[in-house]
């Protein structure tokens, strides 16, 4: 069944509201425009992802379901998505857990859904992780920083969704216009920038990987070994996208400040929109909606040719106007040095 994407109202509000996600039960968990195609003539950037058409501001580009997804807000926060996610993915809305039909597990307090069916219906993804987190998460927890944990946990995750995938393999790999592939192998063919990660961090993760992630202690089922282990855990890090309620991309920024949001809610691994190349001109804007798919719009009017880029980062905090700025937290978060035009133009490398 093919989707017709229904004419969308861009709306760039300053507002003291809590930002409330869209639940869409109606929206497809993949959608990716026609006119857009894969590309790997950038030498330097890989793969990335051009439109055939012209492309209007405002056109909805993609529509991307998480493969795996982990919330990260901080409990008894009063920020907008303070309240964990529901443990199913394919439902991952916020949990109200003041409500009589939420369930929980003993493994730890994040684990909820938001009523039995759910429960049920999450019970094999669960399954895989829940020894994991008993055993595990504790020592973890106390041995290093919290974002840590929850990028073992959305490993882990990656990997449950793996072991369903090889125990049911999916009738098609391909998605709607045949060029985006949406199974494991996408993941195992991203960039990890291995070289370009610190050695010292390199070298801490190895030692996680040994103690919690392979062989039977770390009570997993999969047949990675360290050095592969390694691996996926450069290219989560690379590769995840952290979830935050604001529309993240929107460029020029807006006069008025935008209301933003504190700390990220969820991470999350996609398998289609991490082809999606940075700049700091992006030409599409992104935003979660309530069941965790990635939608992205264009920001502004695209030519034909011209590749589609995202923001992955806040463009609106003020010390990112500097090109030094922007580029140092690029090298230090994600291991590249920044070559779109923007930086380009403004560090007078073009
Ligand atoms: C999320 S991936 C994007 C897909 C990637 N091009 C690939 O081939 O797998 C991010 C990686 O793409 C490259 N990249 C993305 N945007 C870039 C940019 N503006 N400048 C240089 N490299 C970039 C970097 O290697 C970065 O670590």
């Amino acid at each position: 069944m093919s989707y017709i994407p229904s004419p969308t109202a861009l709306v760039f509000t300053k507002t003291s509201q809590p930002i409330i996600l869209s639940l869409e039960p109606d929206r497809p968990n993949f959608y990716v425009h026609p006119d857009v195609y894969l590309t790997t003539d950038d030498e330097l950037k890989g793969t990335g992802t051009v439109s055939k058409a012209d492309v209007q501001k405002g056109t909805l580009l993609f529509i991307d379901k998480p493969y795996s997804i982990i919330p990260t807000a901080a409990p008894g926060s009063t920020t907008p998505y303070s309240h964990p996610l529901c443990s199913r993915l394919q439902c991952s809305q916020e949990v109200d857990l003041s409500s009589a039909s939420t369930k929980s597990c003993h493994c730890i307090t994040e684990v909820v859904w938001c009523n039995a069916e759910c429960q049920a219906l999450g019970k094999a993804e669960h399954d895989f992780e829940c020894s994991w987190l008993k055993t595990h998460s504790k020592s973890i927890r106390q041995e290093i920083i919290e974002p840590d944990f929850f990028s073992l946990w959305l490993i882990v995750r990656t990997l449950a969704q793996r072991d369903m995938e090889l125990s049911s393999p999916p009738t098609s790999t391909t998605g709607p216009n045949g060029t985006f592939p949406c199974d494991w192998n996408v993941i195992r063919g991203l960039r990890s920038n291995e070289d370009e990660l610190q050695p010292l961090k390199v070298q801490g993760w190895r030692s996680l990987a040994e103690r919690y992630l392979v062989g039977e202690h770390s009570m997993l089922r999969h047949s990675l070994n360290v050095d592969e282990m390694l691996t996926l855990m450069c290219q989560v890090e690379i590769n995840h996208y952290d979830l935050w309620t604001q529309l993240i991309g929107v460029y020029p920024l807006p006069a008025e400040p935008v209301e933003r949001a504190e700390s990220c809610f969820a991470y999350t691994m996609y398998l289609r929109t991490p082809f999606l190349n940075h700049s700091c001109d992006p030409s599409l804007m992104h935003q979660p909606d309530g069941n965790g798919r990635m939608v992205f719009h264009a920001t502004r009017f695209i030519p034909a040719g011209e590749e589609f880029s995202i923001a992955y980062f806040d463009l609106a905090e003020p010390k990112y106007a500097d090109v030094k700025e922007r580029r140092a937290y690029l090298e230090d978060e994600f291991c590249f040095t920044c070559v779109c035009p923007r930086c380009l133009h403004e560090s007078g490398e073009n």
